[in-house]
């Protein structure tokens, strides 16, 4: 394009710009092109996807010079004099250069070279624990290579990870998707965090249409995930990662577990993927149906490369094509000598500093999750019915302590039965919170991760998380209230709510929320779902001690401090508060019948919520994939 005469050029997807770029990953106004002072200078408009400068993020605007590489999406424009040019082509190559990978002194990828280009689909095979996934994780820029380099149309793969990220599409060994959603569902709500905020409804639907025809779902797109075949799952798994149409698609053993028909299905589409200009690269077991690849990668354990070439060449090079016998030779390691092919120069280095991470679209991430969190709960029934019933059996359980008056100050026959009942509502109430949330991170943490890579703010995960058991804690807690004081007697005089039981309710409400969102938190801490039981059970009973209503925990040196940790104490002693309870041989201040005690603690439920959520989203920043 000409430009000597021009003074601004905006670039973006609507129309009515200079340059229209129907790339989803480029915002309706992207960019903006603009001579000032006789040289030019370019401004981000706050597009979802960053414009790069040189491989750099831009954030504001940014001088552009003679030469400099403007990324707009998957768009390359260079100014040269008075023109701008589109570049592109030959630098989207995907270069490993002597790529090695280490931990702990031990190698386990050595020597990789390769020059994949867009069209290409590449198998990785080898015997079991050769580094085939490891390969896969060190290309797709999910680790960084211990040796070497690896670019992606002349990005660092790692030093530069934003400029690339969006534009590779991994799909792991394990299906990354929630299950209860309906394929549809699940790539509608893919669509909304991983597309441009400023997609409209009508475009999201129309590419979630298209992509589900490309893998050939779309006559299942209503049916829950969970019920469709293997081999459908795994192409849900792929229409997710092509939603955002990359030009590099990255497969670690999608056919695991299918039959070889399956098998060469999946491989034949994968090969059609290929043929629409992307470069694929699929880590496989299955040795079967490699003919259509363009190049096969064959690893000897410790990741060494002892075959690249065309599946054809395989016989020559071992004097058979029984895959049995090449693995066997391969393990054995008498294979014949690799002798690389020469790899082309990667395309220049650009900008040696990691670029800052992505932020964009908070409220939207927010809305798109908690919506997605609700559906999820909605779509298995019996997950919800547990949740609606388990505050019904906590106040059946509350109801057992013997005597009439409930929660009003108790008759001389049964002194204890208010103070009674409030351990079993606050303890009660403490379980409920973190019975909801206990599995939420570690069981969804695959998907997390991904999203994460392509772009989703952990403070949105976070901030949705709450959002929505908030939600659900709401209603536990009015049913929990609710079946209580029904049955018994209420308290009798609030301390500054215009209704006593309104002031259990928030307390129990917060006290829930609180709880969840510590055992949320730990749920982002612990390992695997194994070890969510044991966490659980001693959050409740940590809470059971500490609430201060079984034993006397203020003015007792440690378990005093401790307590300020247990979401119970905080709600007991509003509770305690409301209720009057009478504090004979007791010296609790938090129960004093006044509003500021009352407000107090309820205030320190509230920080504690504020708390959980600030560090769930800083753990989940940090929270890396588990071997
Ligand atoms: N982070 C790590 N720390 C230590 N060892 C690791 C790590 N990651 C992988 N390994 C080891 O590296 C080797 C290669 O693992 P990888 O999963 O890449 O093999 P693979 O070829 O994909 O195996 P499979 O075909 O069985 O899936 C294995 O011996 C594995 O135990």
């Amino acid at each position: 394009m000409w430009i000597g005469n021009r003074v601004r050029i905006t670039i973006g997807r609507a129309s009515d710009n200079d340059i229209v770029l129907g790339d989803l990953q480029v915002s309706r106004r992207h960019a903006r092109l603009e001579r000032v002072g006789g040289a030019w200078r370019l401004t981000d408009l706050g597009s979802r996807n960053p414009t790069l400068v040189n491989g750099v993020p831009v954030a504001g605007r940014s001088p552009i010079a003679d030469g400099d590489r403007i990324t707009v999406g998957a768009t390359d424009l260079r100014v040269d004099g008075d023109n701008l040019v589109a570049t592109g082509g030959e630098r989207t190559r995907l270069v490993a250069d002597d790529v090695g990978f280490a931990v702990g002194g031990r190698s386990l990828l050595s020597g990789i070279s390769l020059d994949l280009r867009p069209g290409q689909l590449v198998a990785v095979v080898g015997p079991s624990g050769a580094g085939k996934s490891t390969l896969l994780k060190v290309l797709s820029g999910e680790v960084a290579p211990t040796s070497g380099r690896i670019t992606y149309d002349g990005y660092d793969m790692h030093r530069q990870r934003s400029a690339v990220a969006r534009r590779v599409g991994v799909v792991p060994q394990d299906d990354v998707v929630h299950t209860r959603l309906t394929a549809r569902s699940a790539l509608s709500y893919a669509a909304k965090l991983r597309l441009p905020d400023d997609t409209g409804a009508a475009a999201r639907r129309r590419r979630v249409t298209e992509t589900l025809a490309e893998v050939e779902l779309t006559e299942h797109a209503r049916k829950p995930i969970h019920r469709l075949s293997g081999g459908q799952r795994k192409r849900v798994s792929i229409a997710l990662e092509l939603l955002t149409a990359p030009s590099l698609l990255m497969l670690d053993e999608p056919t695991s577990g299918l039959d070889p028909a399956l098998d060469k299905q999946i491989m034949g589409r994968l090969r059609e993927l290929a043929d629409a200009g992307r470069t694929v690269v699929v880590v496989t077991h299955n040795v079967t149906n490699l003919d259509g690849c363009d190049l096969v990668l064959l690893l000897a354990p410790g990741g060494v490369p002892v075959f690249s070439g065309r599946p054809a060449e395989l016989r020559a090079r071992f004097g058979t094509s029984d895959w049995a016998d090449i693995f066997q030779r391969v393990v054995a390691g008498t294979a014949p000598p690799h002798q690389p092919a020469p790899v082309g120069p990667a395309p220049a280095p650009e900008a040696a500093a990691e670029p800052p991470p992505v932020h964009a679209g908070l409220g939207h991430q927010v809305g798109t999750l908690a919506a997605r969190h609700l559906r999820l709960i909605f779509a298995d029934p019996g997950y919800a019915l547990f949740l609606l019933l388990v505050p019904v059996v906590l106040a059946v359980l509350a109801l057992a302590v013997p005597g009439h008056e409930g929660l009003r100050r108790s008759a001389p026959e049964h002194p204890t039965e208010a103070a009674q009942m409030l351990v079993l509502v606050f303890v009660g109430a403490a379980f409920m919170g973190a019975a909801a949330s206990a599995r939420e991170v570690v069981a969804e943490r695959a998907i997390f991760l991904r999203e994460r890579a392509v772009g989703l703010r952990p403070g949105a995960y976070a901030l949705a998380k709450a959002g929505v058991f908030a939600l659900v804690a709401v209603v536990q807690s009015a049913v929990l209230v609710g079946v209580v004081t029904t049955v018994k007697p209420g308290p009798v005089d609030a301390v500054l709510l215009s209704r006593p039981v309104a002031e259990l309710a928030v307390a129990v409400w917060l006290t829930a929320l609180a709880s969840c969102l510590l055992s949320l938190l730990g749920s982002a801490l612990v390992r695997s779902l194994e070890q969510t039981t044991p966490v659980l059970v001693v959050t409740v009973m940590a809470q059971l001690v500490l609430c201060g209503g079984m034993i006397p925990v203020a003015g007792r040196p440690v378990l005093a401090q401790l307590s300020w940790l247990a979401p119970a104490r905080w709600g007991y002693a509003a509770g305690a508060s409301t209720v009057d309870l009478p504090r004979i041989g007791s010296p609790d201040r938090l129960w004093t019948h006044d509003w500021p005690w009352w407000l107090g603690s309820v205030a320190a439920l509230l920080l504690s919520a504020v708390a959980c959520t600030a560090l769930l989203a800083v753990r989940t920043r940090r929270l890396r994939p588990e071997r």
